[in-house]
């Protein structure tokens, strides 16, 4: 409840803020708008959804020189529309609309015929995709034409590309400014529909301003009233305590439109385990033991973290587990530190926790049931001394999900044998080890399943870890034998070169004086002409005189 207020709040404020709103351009200001009072912005501000409704009808008719709307009401109709968007970027957005920006009254007339020129977000520089395609673009360039220097290709990858605009555009852009919108419209770029659930519709989506991709998921129902609106709230609070770990589904905002709950997050360019889950199936196959190792240890990392916050998830299963695949040369970013290398695995695929809606506190529980076909049996008994350990059971019935059982019963007395340790029979043989590690982390005792800690700490999850660590260890000593063998090459090449019998004196002088005392043929040592063995990179010329002395 106090989300949504503060959103009224903040609506409210930023509403009262429109009266404020200046503008610095006189010759605008000193216009005497005929329709102004269509659009005061004190009653305007007051119903924002009448007021988008008043300002649409506005624009249909596209200001032309005589237009009657100045720039300060734009301005402010656009902060009415966007409760949460900050000023400044609103009104970079705007200047980005005027390709050359000659006056102010000009930025008015080129509104709704300049976006043809621009593009409908902006391009993130930094984001894989785009370094990869930039560098294909520069390496395209270096070979159409190889005198280009460097600047010259740097100079280019600054620009938008057509092919980059091409990716992020629709095809046809519509004619309503973006300025006119709804925050979300106004600030994401809607892809597609990624998944229906029982909450709402989840969509992929660029931010406009930082180009990147975000999954945004809109409740079905309005947020007033409604029954779901606790667990929105939930999810929202969850996320913010939780902070950012590696194997959580990132967040990054929340706020109410038209009495909707709307959450942006972290988008898993993988989906979920689910949808990998029922692919695999329906090609007859399912997770062989070290995919079932590496699941099992991503997740209870996430879970490990979850619960050091004092907090449980209470609807672990495979549709709320999403699935990332890191790209495979990094540009930096997450993933650089030491630990969060540890939480990459080498296999590229992340497993992150997501859906929060059912989150609840250990230690004040307020408890939400889940899927009752991943529901442990002391919740149902509304037992809830040892609430991690519910989540350790549904991860346990996930991994034998991910393993090829069939599929779970909803009650009944299926449903009762799972719980009193009769576990489902598999298409594959798992090892003991595993089998045994599965089988405790479905004990109708609670106290007797693992925590999400011993989990991470466990030889059998860590072995494949440890497996992985030799492997990238065996990779990176190649590397180095191989710079090695290199290195010794050249250290070669330099001493034939050294002693050459072709080499002139006069250009072994040189040489010799060029190199100093590096060479270690000794006296009379030669070099080929024009290259140094030592000090390549530095200017041949040096003085070591010292100044003012
Ligand atoms: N961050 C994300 N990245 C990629 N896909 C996502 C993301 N969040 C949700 N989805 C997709 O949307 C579907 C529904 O999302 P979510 O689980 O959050 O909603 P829900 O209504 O609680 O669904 P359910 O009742 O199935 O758990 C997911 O199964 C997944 O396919
Ligand atoms: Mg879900």
């Amino acid at each position: 409840m106090a989300a949504v207020n503060e959103n009224a709040i903040q609506q409210h404020l930023n509403f009262s803020s429109c009266g404020e709103e200046d503008s610095s351009d006189s010759s605008v200001e000193d216009w005497v708008p005929v329709s102004v009072t269509l659009i005061s912005p004190s009653s305007a501000c007051r119903t924002p959804r009448v007021q988008r409704h008043r300002t649409r009808s506005v624009t249909v008719s596209p200001p032309a020189p005589t237009s009657p709307i100045p720039y300060s009401a734009w301005r402010k109709l656009r902060l009415c529309d966007s409760p949460s968007t900050p000023k400044s970027l609103l009104s970079k957005s705007a200047l980005s609309y005027s390709s050359s920006k000659p006056c102010h009254s000009q930025r008015v007339l080129c509104l709704p015929n300049a976006p043809d020129r621009v593009p409908a977000v902006n391009i993130n520089p930094f984001t894989p995709d785009t370094v990869r395609r930039n560098s294909r673009h520069c390496k395209r360039k270096n070979l159409r034409s190889d005198g280009d220097d460097d600047d010259g290709c740097r100079s280019k990858e600054t620009q938008t590309s057509s092919e980059d605009e091409s990716y992020f555009l629709p095809s046809k852009r519509p004619a309503v400014p973006a300025l006119m919108l709804s925050r979300y419209e106004s600030e994401f770029l809607e892809l597609g529909r990624i998944g229906v659930g029982e909450f709402g519709a989840v969509y992929r989506c660029v931010k406009r301003l930082d180009g990147c991709m975000y999954a945004i998921k809109r409740l079905r129902r309005p947020l007033a009233g409604s029954a779901n609106e606790q667990l929105a709230l939930k999810e929202v609070y969850a996320h913010a305590v939780l902070g950012h770990h590696p194997h959580v589904v990132r967040y990054y905002s929340a706020w109410a439109e038209d009495d909707h709950m709307i959450i942006q997050n972290e988008y898993c360019d993988g989906g979920s385990l689910l949808d990998v889950l029922t692919e695999k199936e329906e090609q007859g196959e399912f997770f062989r033991e070290p995919e079932l190792r590496d699941l099992l240890l991503q997740v209870s990392m996430g879970l490990k973290y979850i619960h050091s916050s004092g907090l449980v998830h209470l609807d672990i299963k495979p549709s709320n587990i999403f699935i990332c695949h890191r790209p495979s040369s990094s540009s930096g970013g997450a993933g650089d530190s030491e630990e969060e290398d540890d939480a990459y695995p080498s296999s590229g695929v992340v497993y992150k926790i997501g859906d929060l809606g059912h989150v609840t506190s250990i230690s004040s529980p307020q408890v939400e049931e889940g899927d009752s076909r991943f529901l442990a049996c002391e919740i149902l008994r509304e037992d809830y001394t040892h609430l991690p350990k519910a989540d350790i059971f549904a991860l346990g019935l996930t991994v034998l999900l991910a393993a090829g059982a069939p599929p779970l019963p909803q009650n009944g007395d299926e449903w009762h044998s799972l719980r009193q340790a009769q576990l489902p029979s598999l298409p594959q043989e798992l090892t003991p080890p595993l089998r045994n590690l599965t089988q405790m982390m479905l004990d109708p005792d609670p106290a007797v399943r693992p925590s999400a800690s011993a989990l991470c700490r466990h030889p059998v999850l860590r072995r494949e870890r440890a497996g992985k660590l030799a492997t990238q260890l065996r990779r990176e000593l190649n590397v180095e034998k191989f710079r090695t063998a290199m290195l010794e090459r050249e250290l070669q090449e330099a001493r034939l070169a050294a002693t050459s019998p072709q080499q002139s004196p006069l250009t072994s002088g040189r040489a010799t004086s060029g190199a100093g005392a590096g060479s270690d043929s000794g006296s009379g040592s030669l070099s080929r002409p024009g290259r140094r063995l030592v000090g390549r990179n530095v200017a041949r010329s040096m003085s070591f005189g010292c100044l003012g002395h």
